[in-house]
């Protein structure tokens, strides 16, 4: 039996407007952190931080006072959106998610609740406005990431200790739902909201002011898409409420992880967003560890699709406006797949086949259109394809050179499709054309 909840989910199942189906279909977003954090990147005094580079404040050797100095020297004079647009458009991302503020509380846009803006900067002008503008003239949908954590301002509480505190903690949600409806009048094309440093208890402790705040939200600006870590119930609870169901439009949980299998996600809308390094989402000069390659975040955004879900990679630009090679190259060679092979992420949805070892199943929303995408071809050469009881397998063709493969028939439900080679640089996308209704020998078994 369920708790009675005031600040619970609202709603149980995914969202069916047009504007969350828009969000569904896009699949692929680019991230984008983006502030004063990419001038050390990741460096100070000689020494090198080993933590995330946004994270750089909270390093016990950087002095507070000397961070908070460093809009006075921030001008990307290499910063040109319409390069940035054309660069996302060529890889194949549909939507963008850019930090407005991060936890450092740093704004890329003037906002006039705040002094520690763009404008105070010898850039001066706004960041956001270009950037959403070049987006959108793209054809790219723009989401706005916030950070409820606020380090440089003097009313922000991470507990509510005593009466003092409450007081302040009341002036900062007001200054959180000002800087909000803000955004949402500067920028009106936007489509929703990506926040972020939630977890604080003065924040988790005030499930109801999460809730009134997402309902204000969609109240200045219907069909705004929010994921679940917004909000917090009257318990505590979140992302998913003390009832277990799902707050916020989606499931926004899978940071720098996927689901394992379509059990992970619980029937929910979810998304994914992953970093190219192990942990560094704003710029650092020097990356260590593993460089994720484009093959690698292939089979990621592959596989959020075959899961019902949506994957956004991580770029983080340098302090002059210019993207680093690495993330340039990246770009490149994603989208050269996604130039050919694109059709089988965009609107892709569980296929409800058996998963393979081979890859990955993804159905075209919607239809009987069904892709495999195939990242470990056997030995054998052979791709058995089992397809769900009572479906017929009635053709099938490889996305790259339009080759057509003459599936033989196993017996019942399944299928060997033999591909033309064992080896391949890159995923390769075959269409398959499927019937439901009896299988050819009828067998029971
Ligand atoms: C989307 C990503 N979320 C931010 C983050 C993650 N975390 C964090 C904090 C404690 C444990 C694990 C992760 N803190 N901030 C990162 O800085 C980046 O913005």
């Amino acid at each position: 039996d369920t708790i009675a909840l005031q600040h619970g989910a609202h709603r149980t199942g995914n969202r069916t407007d047009a504007d969350m189906a828009r969000w569904r279909s896009l699949r692929f977003g680019q991230f984008i952190h983006w502030g004063l954090y990419a001038i050390p990147g990741g460096e100070w005094n000689g020494k090198t931080y080993n933590g995330a580079a946004e994270w750089i404040r909270s390093w016990k050797e950087m002095p507070h006072e000397e961070y908070d100095k460093l809009y006075r020297q921030f001008n990307p004079v290499n910063f040109n959106p319409q390069q940035w647009a054309a660069q996302a458009k060529s890889m194949g991302a549909k939507y963008m998610i850019i930090t407005t503020k991060h936890h450092d509380g740093f704004c890329l846009w003037p906002s006039k609740y705040s002094k520690y803006t763009i404008a105070a900067t010898p850039w001066k002008k706004d960041l956001l406005g270009p950037m959403i503008d070049a987006y959108n003239k793209a054809g790219i949908d723009v989401h706005l990431y916030f950070s409820i954590i606020d380090w440089n301002h003097p009313d922000y509480r991470a507990s509510l200790k005593n009466a003092a505190d409450s007081a302040a903690g009341k002036r900062f949600q007001l200054f959180v739902k000002n800087q909000l409806a803000e955004l949402l009048q500067r920028y009106p094309t936007i489509k929703g909201f990506w926040f972020d440093g939630t977890w604080d208890d003065s924040w988790k402790n005030d499930g109801a002011f999460s809730d009134e705040l997402e309902q204000y939200l969609q109240s200045l600006h219907p069909g705004l898409v929010m994921g679940s870590r917004l909000r917090a119930d009257e318990k505590g609870a979140r992302h998913f409420d003390s009832n277990g169901r799902l707050m916020g439009d989606y499931e926004q949980g899978w940071e720098r992880k996927l689901p394992a299998t379509i059990e992970d996600v619980h029937g929910n809308d979810w998304e994914a967003v992953m970093t190219v390094p192990e942990n560094q989402w704003g710029y650092h000069a020097k990356w260590t560890g593993h460089v994720k390659t484009v093959n690698e975040i292939l089979e990621m955004l592959v596989k959020s699709v075959s899961l019902n879900g949506n994957f956004v990679l991580n770029f983080g630009p340098k302090a002059d406006g210019t993207f680093r090679t690495e993330e340039q190259q990246l770009a490149a060679g994603i989208g050269q797949w996604m130039k050919v092979n694109g059709e089988a992420v965009y609107n892709g949805t569980y296929a409800g086949f058996e998963k393979q070892d081979w890859g990955y199943y993804i159905r075209k929303a919607g239809t009987d259109s069904v892709y495999m995408v195939v990242f470990n071809i056997p030995v054998s050469g052979s791709l058995r394809v089992k397809l769900p009881a009572r479906t017929e397998l009635t053709g099938a063709s490889m996305l790259l050179g339009n080759t057509t493969l003459t599936p033989e028939w196993i017996g019942r439900n399944e299928y060997f499709l033999h591909l033309p080679g064992k080896t391949t640089d890159s995923p390769v996308v075959i269409l398959l054309k499927t019937v439901t209704g009896e299988n050819k020998d009828k067998g029971n078994f």
